[in-house]
Order: structure tokens, then C-alpha cells, then sequence
């Protein structure tokens, strides 16, 4: 049997991952290739995976949540991937969150159990061209975070510079000198939206049914064999993430909150948050809405999903039950405003 090929995404909290999934998932049909998915959140709630799903109903998705990918049980990861092959797909895709080191990934990838089924095709990882620069001062304090960030670019077999709508030409060319001193090998794209041809990531891929035994990576062996090496020589290896925790709040769904509401806690917290997402009731009408907060920038998208409102916060250092109080006390001011 042939092995499955494996393609990872990696880069940092909101750096446009999922949005580079969509794409994949949406061009997977014209290249005659059925996809998988394994998703890794960090929190318990799962806000892409509903988006998948929605956009993508029979998606062959698997979740592992609430954890990094680097810290599940390998056992965890390699069930995942199992029950991801019962229903033969042509390529698994899998997201990590942004604070994992995709070495990890391609280590859970050379488990026994695996080596015979799956085989990594690519790394890539999406870089958010707006701060990616900011990273190194902004996160100083944390080694492994920093020492995780610059992992993401230097195994990467294929470097997106995403969300360049964002910035100038010259800060574009500064940010591509910084980057090259960390990988001057792989391929680095400059893009918004993730938009580049796929064929870079999928055109050596077949179907399943007449596949042919072809290498079709950059350097993805090199990577292997990197891994193992520096898997044996060291025997305490660095955690992906470290300082970053996340927090899902519930939100009564009878609760009457606007935009403006979120968006003020959002503000108010911006320097302690690096990410947050959720699926929010909005207004009298309770309209829900998909709201993402990156890059200390929040879109709000309609979104058909009924579950129980929620929000989900990502930060670093963030002083739990402060912003916990913070927010009851917000709420109850809300409420009493609203009767
Ligand atoms: N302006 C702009 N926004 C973008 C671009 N790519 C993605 N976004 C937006 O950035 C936000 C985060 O994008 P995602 O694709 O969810 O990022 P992610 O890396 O999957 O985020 P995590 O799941 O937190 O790790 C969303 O609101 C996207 O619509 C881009 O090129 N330009």
C-alpha cells in the first residue's frame, strides 16, 4: 500500500492558516484528490473546526483539542491519523496551532505505527507579514516561544509571507531580508489570503489509485533526517509553547451584547492577547456572528452555527481570573443596562 502523503501548516496564532486550508480544501476537488483534516486547537472550543464542517460537511476531519499538538500523546496523534485513513483520503492536511514547533509533528509522523501509512510532503508555514517582525521583541521574555517561532521558518519547505495587503512594499522587502537569514533555501511567497498556485503543494500529489513512488519534496528528507539527529543527540527536548494559555468563556445565548462590547473587552485586553475567536449572539435579533480577533484586527463574519455563544482568548501571561472578573463585572453591567 501506498503511503499517504502529509502536508503540515504551520505559523504563528492568526497568521492566516486556516485560511490557507480553505483554499487547499477548495482546490483539493480540481486537482482529483480527496483531502483529510486534523485539526489542533489550543483551546477546548473548536472554532475552525465548526468552519470547516460548515463550509465542508462530509470533511474527513479530526479534532485534537485544547493542548498542543507537541504535547498530545503521540498515541493520541497517531489514533487521529488512523481513523483519518479508514476512509482512504488522497493527502491529510493537517493544521497546528501557532505556538507548536512542526518538528514535533514530523516526529509523531515516525512513530512505528505510522512509518508504513503516511509519509510528510511539505511544511508550510504562514507567516503574518504585519508582525511577524514584532514577534522577537514582543514575546523577548519567553526562549522556547521565540526558540519555536524562528523553528517554524527554519524547517519550512514552503514560507508564506501572508497578509502583505498590510503593509508597505519597503517594510515587505525588510521583513524578506529577516527571514532569509533563518531559511534562504525554501521557497518564500509573498501573498494575501494565502493566494499562490497550489500546484506548489499539490500538483506532485495523485490519487491514491494510480499513484506512482515519486519523491516530491523540497527537503523534506533533510528534515527527517535533521529531526532524528537532534532527537537523539538531545534528551530534553524544548516544549512548543510555554507562557500562552487560553481561556474559553461560555456566554448565556439570552444575553443581548453588540459588537461594540466585545471589541471594548477585546481593546481593553489587546496588550495581554495574541488571539481570540468565537462564535458570538449579537443584538436583539440575536444574529450570530463569527468574530476573529488577530493581529489586533477583528473581523466579523454571519455564521449559521446555533451552538451555545462562546469566546475563546489566547494570551500570553494573561492574568486568568483578573480578566474572568473583568468580565463577569462587564456583564453584569451589561445586564443591568439592558433590563
Ligand atoms: N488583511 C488580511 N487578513 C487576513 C489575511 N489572511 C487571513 N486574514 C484574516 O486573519 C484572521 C486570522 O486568519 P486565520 O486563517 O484564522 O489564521 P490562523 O493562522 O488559522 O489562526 P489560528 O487558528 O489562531 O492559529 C482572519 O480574520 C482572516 O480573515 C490576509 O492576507 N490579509
Amino acid at each position: 500500500m501506498s503511503k499517504v502523503p502529509v502536508i503540515v501548516m504551520s505559523g504563528f496564532l492568526g497568521s492566516g492558516k486556516t485560511t490557507l486550508l480553505f483554499r487547499l480544501l477548495q482546490e483539493a476537488a480540481h486537482f482529483n484528490l480527496l483531502p483529510a483534516v486534523l485539526m489542533n486547537e489550543l483551546g477546548k472550543q473548536d472554532v475552525d473546526g465548526h468552519l470547516l464542517q460548515e463550509a465542508s460537511p462530509n470533511l474527513n476531519l479530526a479534532k485534537l483539542l485544547d493542548g498542543c499538538i507537541c504535547c498530545s500523546k503521540k498515541s493520541d496523534i497517531s489514533d487521529s491519523i488512523k481513523q483519518l485513513l479508514l476512509r482512504k483520503p488522497d493527502v491529510i492536511l493537517i493544521e497546528l496551532t501557532g505556538v507548536a514547533n512542526p518538528e514535533e509533528i514530523v516526529d509523531a509522523l515516525t512513530e512505528p505505527a505510522l512509518i508504513p501509512l503516511v509519509k510528510l510532503h511539505k511544511v508550510v508555514t504562514v507567516l503574518d507579514a504585519e508582525n511577524v517582525r514584532d514577534y522577537n521583541s514582543i514575546f523577548a521574555t519567553d526562549r522556547e516561544l521565540v526558540h519555536t517561532l524562528r523553528r517554524q521558518i527554519e524547517v519550512a519547505d514552503l514560507l508564506i509571507l501572508n497578509k502583505i495587503d498590510l503593509i508597505t512594499d519597503k517594510k515587505q522587502k525588510s521583513i524578506v531580508k529577516a527571514i532569509r537569514k533563518y531559511n534562504e533555501r525554501s521557497l518564500l511567497l509573498p501573498t494575501a489570503h494565502s493566494k499562490f498556485d497550489l500546484n506548489l503543494l499539490l500538483g506532485a500529489l495523485q490519487p491514491r489509485q494510480d499513484q506512482h513512488n515519486q519523491s516530491t519534496t523540497f527537503n523534506r528528507n533533510l528534515l527527517f533526517q535533521k529531526h532524528l539527529k537532534s532527537a537523539k543527540e538531545s534528551t530534553t527536548p524544548v516544549a512548543s509553547y510555554s507562557r500562552i494559555q487560553s481561556i474559553s468563556i461560555p456566554i448565556e445565548s439570552e444575553l443581548i451584547m453588540n459588537q461594540r462590547f466585545i471589541e471594548r473587552f477585546l481593546i481593553d485586553w489587546g496588550s495581554k492577547l495574541i488571539r481570540a475567536k468565537g462564535y458570538l449572539s449579537i443584538g436583539v435579533k440575536y444574529e450570530r456572528l463569527n468574530m476573529q480577533f488577530a493581529g489586533k484586527r477583528i473581523n466579523w463574519q454571519p455564521t449559521s452555527f446555533q451552538g451555545n455563544p462562546y469566546l475563546v482568548l489566547i494570551g500570553l501571561d494573561l492574568d486568568v481570573s483578573a480578566l474572568e472578573e473583568d468580565w463577569k463585572r462587564r456583564i453584569i453591567e451589561l445586564d443591568v443596562h439592558t433590563l
